[in-house]
């Protein structure tokens, strides 16, 4: 079964060369199944690249999933053209009375701002606000996971010394949890930040869970004890080579960064990349839209949330 995408969506091509089928709006999905509506909040300034991301790991499912991409309407994108976004976005407006099963909410390299000096803070919490009472289960990634832990339970983000960036080895102690199924006892999730929660924050508000962490670079998964939220601190939607589009980019700004860590054969940035991530990345998110989603959602969307 396929995920369907706005028409011309750039990443549709990108991802049938993938072999995942991906459908544009003049096609139908089987009549008797409804299919899963999940809205892409996204607030990178690569859009495309996320798009294609992320569409990559939720079309790898065997339900029926229609996508709509959302941006900010009190931001004006800097390095996503505007007629990118006419074409293919619509805003929180276009669909606030409606309800749905999935929302995502992308990271966004705004992460050395104060929550509310980010120009669309203000409509980033109606949205989070929403998502409370109209979409079953909402996966909020890197800076959008630092910020719904914030808006919605108080948690404050803190600067780091040093940019966490690299491949880093997570666990998770805790059994019998959907999110977790099939996760390896140790499992590698690129992370790339400079700022981070912390545990002592988090562990005494009693509707949330940590559900895994790293040694080194902290807490990863934190979830609802509902389900319907869940905040992730990593980027485990990346690219094979997007910390080296990183490295590259920082490199030739002349900016100060360290190698990303297990990432490059011998730290050699002059070789192709691992990745050590991708089995993961579809774990995590046909478990998300498996259990938290499709399980949870009531047939009549609205009726019951
Ligand atoms: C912590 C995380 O969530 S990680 C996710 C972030 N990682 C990434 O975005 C990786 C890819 N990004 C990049 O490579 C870089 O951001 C680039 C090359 C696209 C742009 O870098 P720079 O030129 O240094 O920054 P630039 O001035 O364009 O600002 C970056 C973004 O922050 C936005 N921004 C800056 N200040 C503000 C503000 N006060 N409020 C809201 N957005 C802001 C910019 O508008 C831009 O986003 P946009 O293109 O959607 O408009
Ligand atoms: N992942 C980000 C961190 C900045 O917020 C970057 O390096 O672009």
């Amino acid at each position: 079964m396929p995920i369907k995408v706005p028409d011309s969506l750039p990443a549709k091509e990108i991802l049938n060369n993938e072999n995942i089928f991906v459908m544009d709006e003049s096609t139908a999905f089987h009549q008797d199944i409804r299919p899963l509506r999940i809205a892409i909040l996204n607030l990178m300034p690569t859009k495309e690249t996320t798009e294609t991301q992320l569409l990559r790991l939720i079309g790898n499912t065997p339900l029926q999933v229609e996508i709509v991409l959302l941006h900010p309407k009190t931001h004006t994108s800097k390095n996503t053209s505007h007629e990118h976004l006419e074409s293919f976005y619509k805003t929180f407006d276009d669909i606030k009375d409606q309800y749905y099963d999935g929302l995502v909410i992308t990271g966004a390299p705004v992460e050395h701002l104060n929550f509310e000096d980010v120009n669309y803070w203000e409509e980033l919490k109606d949205i989070m606000d929403w998502s409370r009472r109209q979409v079953t289960s909402t996966f909020h990634i890197c800076w959008a996971s630092q910020a719904g832990l914030y808006h919605h339970y108080g948690v404050p983000k803190y600067e780091l010394d040093k940019k966490i960036f690299g491949v880093f080895p997570h666990t998770t102690e805790k059994q019998n949890v959907n999110l977790l199924r099939g996760f390896d006892e140790m499992f590698f999730v690129p992370q790339s930040r400079h700022t981070e929660v912390r545990r002592e924050d988090i562990e005494n508000i009693g509707d949330l869970e940590i559900l895994s962490e790293s040694e080194e670079s902290g807490v990863y998964i934190v979830a609802s004890k509902d389900g319907r939220q869940i905040f992730v601190s990593g980027h485990s939607e990346y690219d094979p080579l997007s910390l080296k589009y990183e490295y590259d980019r920082d490199k030739a700004k002349g900016l100060e960064i360290d190698l990303p860590k297990n990432y490059f054969p011998g730290d050699n940035p002059e070789k192709l990349p691992y990745s050590t991530w991708r089995s993961h990345a579809n774990l995590l998110f046909s478990n998300w839209l498996n259990y938290y989603v499709y399980q949870q959602t009531p047939y009549d969307l609205g009726a019951g949330i």
